[in-house]
C-alpha cells in the first residue's frame, strides 16, 4: 500500500494594515494590530510519515534544518500533543525571504495543519494556536486566513472578514538581494518611532465589505523604517503609487516587497511589466486569496 502523505498549498500574505505601537515590551516584541490578506503566491509543502523528522528545501537554503520553521513547527507539535514528529517535509520554495510575505510562518502553519490532520486533532485544540504563536508573529494568521484582524504581538486573532478573493495585486522587490528581515525593520522603528494609523476605519470598512473605503485605509507605519534599512523600498514604492489603476499601494510587513492593489488585472500586468522591463526589479501578478493553507492531496 502507497504511504500516505499531504500536499500543502502555503499562501504568502500582505498587510493591508499594519500598526506597529511604539515602544518595546519586556519580551523584545512590540504590540502591533495588523489586518493580513493571503495571497495566490505559494510554497507547496508535502508532508510523509517517516522514522525521524526531516526537512528538505528546494531551492536549497543556506541555514541548517534545525532553524527552518517547518522543522521548529514539527517538533513543537511533537512536545505538545507528547508524540514522535517524525516526518519528511518537503518544501517547494516560490515566496521570497526577507520580504515580507510571510514566506518562513506559512511553511510552518502548513506543518502545524498538515501534522494536526495526520494525527486527527481537534482543529479548535488551544495548543495548535500555542505551537503557532511559538514558531513566529505572522504564524497564527495562516491557521485562518483570509483577511484578519490580529493583535497583541500580531499573532492573536481577533476577527475575521469576508475575503475581497480575487482582487489583483502587483508585487514589486526592490533591488537588494538581502531584503529585510523583522528584527531590522522592527530595531530601525525604535530609533525614530511613529504613530499607527487610525485602525478603526480599516476594521469599519472590512464589516461592512466596503471596497472603496478599504483602499483608503490601507496603512503600514513599519514602512519608514524598512525604507530606512533598504532605501530602494522608497523609490519602489513612490514609483508604484505613480502607475495607472493602483487603488492603494504599500509595503508588505517589514518589507522589502511592496504591493500595489489594481483595478484590474490587466493594470497589474502592465505594472508588472514595467518593473521587470524598464528597473529589472523582481515582480509578479497576484490575486488575494480566500483561504490560509489547502491540503490538496491527502
Ligand atoms: C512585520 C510582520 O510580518 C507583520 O505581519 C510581523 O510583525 C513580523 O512577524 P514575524 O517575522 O513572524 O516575527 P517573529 O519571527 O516572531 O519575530 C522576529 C523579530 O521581529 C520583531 N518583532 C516581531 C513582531 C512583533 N510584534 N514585534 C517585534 O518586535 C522582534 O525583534 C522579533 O525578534
Ligand atoms: N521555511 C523557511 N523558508 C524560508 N526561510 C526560512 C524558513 N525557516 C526559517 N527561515 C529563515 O528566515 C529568514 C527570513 O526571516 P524573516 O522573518 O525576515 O522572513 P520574511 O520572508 O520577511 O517573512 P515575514 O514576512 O514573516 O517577516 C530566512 O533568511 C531564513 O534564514
Amino acid at each position: 500500500m502507497a504511504r500516505p502523505f499531504l500536499l500543502i498549498s502555503a499562501p504568502a500574505k500582505i498587510n493591508l494594515y499594519l500598526g506597529v505601537h511604539p515602544g518595546k515590551e519586556e519580551d523584545g516584541y512590540h504590540r502591533v494590530d495588523t489586518v493580513m490578506t493571503t495571497i495566490d503566491l505559494t510554497d507547496t509543502v508535502e508532508i510523509a510519515p517517516a522514522d525521524e523528522l526531516f526537512v528538505r528545501v528546494t531551492p536549497a537554503q543556506d541555514f541548517p534544518m534545525e532553524q527552518n520553521t517547518a522543522y521548529r513547527a514539527a517538533r513543537a507539535m511533537g512536545d505538545a500533543f507528547g508524540r514522535q514528529a517524525n516526518f519528511t517535509i518537503l518544501i517547494d520554495k516560490h515566496i521570497p525571504v526577507r520580504a515580507g510575505l510571510g514566506g518562513p510562518s506559512t511553511d510552518a502553519a502548513a506543518v502545524i495543519l498538515g501534522i494536526a490532520h495526520l494525527w486527527d486533532l481537534d482543529p479548535l485544540d488551544p495548543r495548535i494556536e500555542q505551537v503557532a504563536q511559538g514558531i513566529g508573529a505572522d504564524v497564527p494568521f495562516f491557521l485562518h486566513g483570509s483577511i484578519a484582524w490580529l493583535a497583541q504581538r500580531g499573532d492573536t486573532l481577533q476577527e475575521l472578514f469576508a475575503p475581497l478573493t480575487a482582487t489583483p495585486v502587483a508585487l514589486v522587490r526592490p533591488p537588494g538581494e538581502a531584503g529585510v528581515t523583522s528584527q531590522e525593520a522592527y530595531a530601525a522603528f525604535d530609533k525614530n518611532p511613529t504613530a499607527p494609523a487610525d485602525l478603526g476605519q480599516m476594521l469599519q470598512a472590512l464589516r461592512a465589505h466596503d471596497e472603496a473605503s478599504i483602499m483608503q485605509a490601507v496603512a503600514n507605519n513599519l514602512a519608514p523604517a524598512a525604507a530606512e534599512v533598504l532605501p530602494s523600498i522608497a523609490q519602489v514604492l513612490s514609483w508604484m503609487r505613480a502607475q495607472p489603476g493602483v487603488r492603494a499601494a504599500d509595503v508588505c510587513g517589514s518589507g522589502s516587497t511592496v504591493f500595489a492593489i489594481c483595478k484590474t488585472q490587466r493594470d497589474a500586468e502592465a505594472m508588472v511589466s514595467a518593473a521587470q522591463n524598464e528597473h529589472g526589479w523582481w515582480a509578479k501578478v497576484a490575486k488575494m486569496e480566500k483561504t490560509g493553507p489547502v491540503i490538496l492531496h491527502g
